[in-house]
């Protein structure tokens, strides 16, 4: 299996630099005139897929809006992964797991391993238990062909109280340090990518962070619902824009459940996207 960085530049290329959120909100199941119940979360999750095809790089289930339902919620999350991946679309589990080495191993298994009824193409990891606690899950995603999203600087308000600390040896830098380390081989991107929210304005440049080098697909959210538009992320990550993935939830889905209207907004934001490189 390719690197997963090679094969998410050719979906970004076939279908151009977007990720959409799969973000069963209740609110949403509500405008959507679905109970906020599994089954309701079952619907919303294969419109998304089914309107998504085409026009999205990759698809991003937040998979704490499916645990909420125990047994049954993971049921609908494993069956909307597999029908993504039957219609030929990647698929990145928003889990954000970090734990120590151990027990990390096991999230990696659940998240990374072919065998697992949860693998998906990648999975976001939060690194504040120390980048090298991640070790399990970056070293099996490598062995199969599969990717990670570590929090670099994250899009929420609270983040720089702990991302920005230490100035110009900040937390986020160092984060950021060891996955550009970690993809130094790669040719274009590598399989180790970083979330840097698209809110982050002049963050990287105040703590000296060159996002280029990183060869890290950059997963940006904050576009939409939390306020960043395509010229806001173009202008945060100018000279990195060719790692972007512009990713959208709740301003993309709020337009459901008509399939055409969601596919409809999708191609505008990602048209957006391609305009503003
Ligand atoms: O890892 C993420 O995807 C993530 C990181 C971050 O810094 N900020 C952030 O909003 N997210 C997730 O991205 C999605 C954003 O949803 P919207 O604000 O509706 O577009 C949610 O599922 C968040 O959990």
């Amino acid at each position: 299996m390719p690197n997963f960085g090679t094969r998410l530049r050719a979906a970004m290329e076939a279908s151009g630099p977007l990720c959409v959120g799969i973000d069963p909100h209740p609110a949403l199941l509500q405008a959507w005139g679905l109970e906020n119940s599994p089954a309701g979360v079952r619907s919303f999750s294969l419109t998304v897929v089914e309107a998504m095809v085409g026009v999205a790089a990759i698809l991003k289930p937040q998979v704490a809006l499916y645990e909420r339902f125990g047994s049954a919620g993971f049921a609908v999350l494993e069956e909307t992964l597999s029908l993504a991946k039957s219609a030929g679309i990647l698929t990145l589990a928003d889990a954000k797991r970090g734990d120590i080495g151990s027990t990390m191993a096991a999230y990696a298994t659940a998240w990374l391993d072919d065998a697992s009824p949860l693998a998906s193409d990648a999975v976001t990891l939060s690194p504040y238990l120390g980048y090298e606690s991640l070790r399990p899950a970056i070293d099996l995603a490598a062995q199969t062909g599969r990717g990670v999203f570590v929090l670099g600087l994250t899009s929420n308000p609270e983040g720089p109280s702990v991302q920005h600390v230490g100035g110009e040896k900040s937390v986020a830098k160092s984060i950021i340090d060891q996955v550009t380390a970690e993809n130094a081989g790669a040719e274009d991107m590598g399989h180790v990518g970083l979330v840097v929210g698209a809110t982050i304005g002049d963050a990287p440049a105040k703590l000296g962070i060159d996002l280029s080098a990183t060869k890290a697909p950059l997963l940006t959210p904050g576009l939409g619902a939390q306020g960043a538009t395509a010229r806001d992320i173009a202008a945060a990550f100018a000279g990195s824009y060719s790692q972007v993935l512009g990713t959208s939830s709740r301003d993309i889905l709020k337009v459901g459940p008509s399939v055409n209207a969601l596919r409809a907004k999708a191609a505008q934001v990602r048209d957006e996207l391609l305009a503003a490189g």
